[in-house]
């Protein structure tokens, strides 16, 4: 070991007996002592799942509004569902399906979005035969509507659908268990969730369905947002029950932050909500 290895780690050993002392010491308030909370991390890591080799997974980025959009299908019998696109990336989305030789069975949404359009009207019409799928509690217009419990099947695969109120009252998360993999829209983000200031939000409703419909889910199951903002493309139950910094916060503390979050509206939302409430266009077939 060089001397300069071993200068620093009596430095360390230091500084950690130091912040011993300050925490047990009753005469330093709270906010003197050592804040341990910026070093939470997971210490251990529960096992992955891997996708079984006919599920084919792809997760597709709108740069413009940051929403994902994720093709799911069953590469034996080629059946497919497209979940949460996006008007501008219709084209892209079309495009993917028609060079994979998949048959698109249902456009589906997580919910009735408000920063962008859905492209789930405008993919009806070019790629014939799918159908728009939603939940019946959306109040948006679509083929099917889906209520908690029921199954989205394509393939030998099926999606079970959770009611996840809380950022909008019709927001669901669509789950695969086979595959251990969810689809959580707006409800739970990477390290944030949705918010509740429009839309019939509610922070104490999304607190109740993210514990009792998402984090129920095993540890190891991925979760899959409908946007993130940083950069980050997937996460887990495991993680976000240890590290979301809203959500693992009382109940209280959680409202308190959700109705102080000031962001402002969507800068499309005045035109999003109406359009996805008739499927992104006027759908005329
Ligand atoms: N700047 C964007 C809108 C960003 C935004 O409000 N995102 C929503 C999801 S889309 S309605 C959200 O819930 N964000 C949570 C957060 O903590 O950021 C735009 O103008 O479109």
């Amino acid at each position: 070991m060089t001397h300069a290895i071993q200068s620093n780690l009596v430095k360390l050993g230091g500084h950690l007996a130091r912040a011993a002392v300050l925490s047990q010491n009753p005469r330093i308030n709270r906010f003197q002592r050592f804040n341990w909370g910026h070093v939470r991390r997971l210490t251990t890591m529960s096992s992955q799942i891997p996708l079984s080799s006919d599920f084919l997974f792809r997760q597709m980025f709108d740069p413009t509004s940051c929403t994902y959009t994720y093709l799911l299908a069953d590469t034996e019998s080629k059946e497919a569902v497209l979940i949460d696109p996006v008007l501008e990336q219709v084209d892209r989305d079309a495009g993917v399906v028609r060079d994979l030789g998949l048959s698109l069975k249902f456009v589906m949404n997580t919910h009735m979005h408000a920063d962008h359009i859905t492209g789930t009207g405008l993919l009806k019409k070019k790629v014939p035969g799918c159908k728009s799928l939603i939940s019946e509690a959306s109040g948006a217009m679509a083929d099917v509507h889906v209520e908690p419990g029921e199954e989205v099947k394509f393939g030998q695969h099926k999606l079970e659908v959770r009611s996840t109120p809380g950022h909008t009252s019709g927001c669901v998360t669509y789950v695969c268990h086979e595959q251990g993999i969810a689809f959580t829209g707006d409800t739970i983000l990477i390290r944030g969730c949705g918010r509740t200031d429009f839309q019939e939000g509610d922070p104490a409703v999304l607190y109740k369905s993210v514990y009792e419909q998402i984090f129920s889910l095993p540890d190891n199951f991925k979760l899959y947002p409908a946007h993130d903002y940083k950069g980050l493309m997937v996460t887990t139950v495991e993680e976000e029950k240890k590290l979301n910094p809203r959500l693992t916060k009382s109940l209280d503390q959680f409202i308190e932050i959700m109705n102080n979050l000031n962001l402002p509206y969507p800068k499309k939302i005045d035109v999003a909500v109406p359009a996805n409430r008739v499927c992104g266009i006027q759908d005329d077939n």
